[in-house]
């Protein structure tokens, strides 16, 4: 059963619900504009993140999934409501240390394009201007080798890098403080199949070796089924429905049936085809 305003919670949001929670998103209402022309994103939405979970965000255009992670990230102050990350409100963690609580992967990567890839890795940790150059340095190599690139990809320049490697880049410089909540927007936008594969895979292994609370935004089927412990929809201004992708998936709601029950959708559900060997049915 899926986890709604009116049903009793799934068992998968049960399970999640004994760990610690990360973020608490209580009676949220995001507002812009002024006067006659204010309008309002997120009405009374609730949603609770917990440790080590991997949670997928979904929703039609404009439902306001990237303003979502603003808030979470401490980038927007909420019109009414409290969004608190690690028991803290999330707007209250601007500026210095803010990296070392979480680490955010924008969807273009956001790479600083008068910096070499060393020097983009390094940002958040030299703003800090606590530690020695040697010392940052020598971090953000560190973090150059847990996304998958060498020592010598440390002096290339944004433009001289693939999009694989830009994502990579970004998502290093988002660990260089070892936050313990990573958010990611649109993580395999603008890769192929295989590099969109591969990057889920490193994804799934950074995530267990530093015990990582990952949160994302993607309208990839394969990211999402790839990724995701749990999933929550975005709609009508709140989280509609959270669950399983699968629990999800049968949600009855026209964004959902468009959403995962589409040629795209049957396909990243159908299980894996099991052959007898490398000759079988691929
Ligand atoms: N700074 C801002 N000022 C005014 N309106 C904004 C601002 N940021 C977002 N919005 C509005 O909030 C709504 C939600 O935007 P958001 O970018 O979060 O949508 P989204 O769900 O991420 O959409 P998409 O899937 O198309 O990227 C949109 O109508 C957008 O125009």
């Amino acid at each position: 059963m899926v986890d709604t305003a009116v049903s009793p919670p799934s068992a998968a949001a049960a399970l999640w619900a004994q760990g610690e929670r990360v973020v608490h998103i209580d009676k949220l209402w995001s507002i812009f504009g002024e006067g006659e022309s204010q309008f309002a994103v997120h009405q009374d939405l609730d949603l609770d993140i917990y440790r080590g979970e991997m949670l997928s965000i979904v929703g039609g255009s404009g439902t306001g999934k990237t303003v979502l992670l603003r808030q979470i990230l401490g980038l927007l102050q909420p019109g009414k409501g409290t969004v608190e990350v690690l028991g803290q409100p999330a707007a209250a963690m601007g500026g210095e240390g803010a990296a070392s609580r979480v680490g955010m992967l924008f969807q273009q990567g956001a790479l600083y394009s008068a910096f070499n890839v060393l020097d983009n890795v390094a940002f958040p940790l030299r703003e800090l201007g606590t530690l020695p150059r040697a010392l940052v340095d020598a971090a953000a190599l560190v973090k150059l080798q847990m996304v998958g690139l060498k020592p010598e990809h440390a002096m290339r320049m944004p433009a001289d890098l693939s999009g694989g490697m830009i994502k990579r880049v970004a998502l290093a410089r988002a660990l260089i403080m070892d936050p313990p909540l990573l958010l990611l927007d649109e993580p395999t936008a603008g890769l192929d199949p295989n590099g969109s594969d591969d990057f889920c895979a490193l994804l799934r292994e950074l995530h267990a070796e530093l015990d990582l609370t990952v949160v994302m935004v993607t309208h990839d089927l394969d990211t999402l089924f790839a990724l995701s412990s749990r999933v929550a929809v975005l709609a009508e201004k709140k989280v509609l429905v959270t669950g399983t992708p699968q629990e999800v998936a049968v949600f009855p709601h026209p964004f959902v049936a468009q959403f995962f029950q589409g040629e795209r959708g049957r396909r990243a559900m159908a299980p894996a085809p099991s052959g007898p060997g490398p000759e079988g049915g691929q």
